[in-house]
């Protein structure tokens, strides 16, 4: 049984002007840290609402677990945890008087499911008594962690929990969640970085409501179907506003301090480089290079 099944789901706004779930399947496994991967408005978050049973889906059915997220609403709520994009915590209730309230709510303590939350927990326990508005981003993240965890949940749905938290933060979390995954407990997070979907087992890339790509991230990289050339020269804004009018170029963005380009049929990057040099731009250099994630993902939208 797969943990997590979405079967032709969709889910419109203001009398279907707005898609902003078209007609997605997918299925989670038991176990899995799964990933769905797209920038704001991609349609995640509904996705979560419709899997966590706090919004009705227009078209198609859902189940976790087996329970059928419409039907079986009660059944999947003492089952799952979620951590919701915008803190789900209460600002004026302390650190401890958060967890309190969100494991009384599922007839559960803090002393009862102590292990699973331990690690997580040790390290905010010194600001018990701090109320959760006065904390950092990293530890606000921290505690919502533990308060979604606090009953146990077989599947833990995690809303962007990295958003606006800082580079270290995000990393432990992502150590947090590899050692939930070690316990048993189906993960499924959202990101908008490109970079965290690499930590995943499998990821959905969604754009538009629509999925694009569903598979582990090396399969989708190993995917990409052409020559990835990364290219720089002194003035790289130069270089990428003539890049665009180039007709070898097929497709052409900035990436750090190189451009990545993709060349049409028949174009070579030898070629390319000694004609932008003709054309004035100094210290021209390109090199075929290894696609990454973000690499794919922007293809797979141009494409779409
Ligand atoms: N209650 C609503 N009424 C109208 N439109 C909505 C509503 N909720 C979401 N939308 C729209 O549906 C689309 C998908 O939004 P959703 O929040 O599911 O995406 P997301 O990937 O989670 O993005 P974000 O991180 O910005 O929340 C967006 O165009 C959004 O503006």
């Amino acid at each position: 049984m797969s943990a997590v099944v979405l079967d032709h789901i969709t889910k419109t706004y203001d009398d279907g002007k707005v898609v902003a779930v078209d007609d997605v399947s997918l299925q989670v496994a038991e176990g899995e840290l799964f990933g769905l991967i797209g920038p704001d408005g991609a349609g995640k978050t509904s996705l979560f609402r419709i899997l966590t049973t706090l919004l009705l889906p227009d078209k198609g059915s859902a189940t976790v677990r087996g329970y059928d997220c419409v039907k079986d609403f009660k059944a999947i709520r003492s089952r799952i945890g979620y951590m919701p994009g915008k803190f789900s915590l209460y600002q004026d209730l302390t650190v401890k008087e958060n967890l309190d309230f969100f494991a009384t709510l599922f007839g559960s303590s803090i002393e009862e499911n102590y292990d699973l939350i331990r690690d997580i927990y040790e390290q905010i326990k010194p600001f018990n008594d701090r109320r959760a508005g006065k904390l950092s981003g990293g530890m606000k993240q921290k505690l919502a962690l533990c308060c979604a965890l606090i009953h146990k949940p077989e599947v833990l749905f995690l809303d962007e929990p990295t958003t606006g938290v800082d580079v270290v933060s995000r990393k432990e979390f992502w150590a947090m969640l590899k050692s939930l995954k070690q316990q048993g407990i189906t993960i499924v997070v959202s990101t908008p970085y490109m970079d965290e979907a690499m930590r995943c087992e499998r990821i959905a890339l969604i754009q538009g409501g629509k999925i694009m790509s569903v598979d582990t991230p090396d399969n989708i990289i190993a995917q990409f179907p052409v020559t990835l050339y990364a290219i720089k020269a002194d003035d790289i804004y130069r270089l990428l506003t003539a890049l665009r009018n180039e007709p070898a170029i097929d497709s052409s963005y900035a990436f750090g301090e190189y451009i990545h380009i993709t060349l049409r049929n028949g174009s070579d990057i030898d070629t390319l480089r000694q004609q932008m040099e003709e054309k004035g731009h100094a210290h021209v250099a390109a090199k075929a290079i290894r696609p990454g994630i973000e690499d794919s993902f922007i293809r797979l939208m141009n494409q779409a």
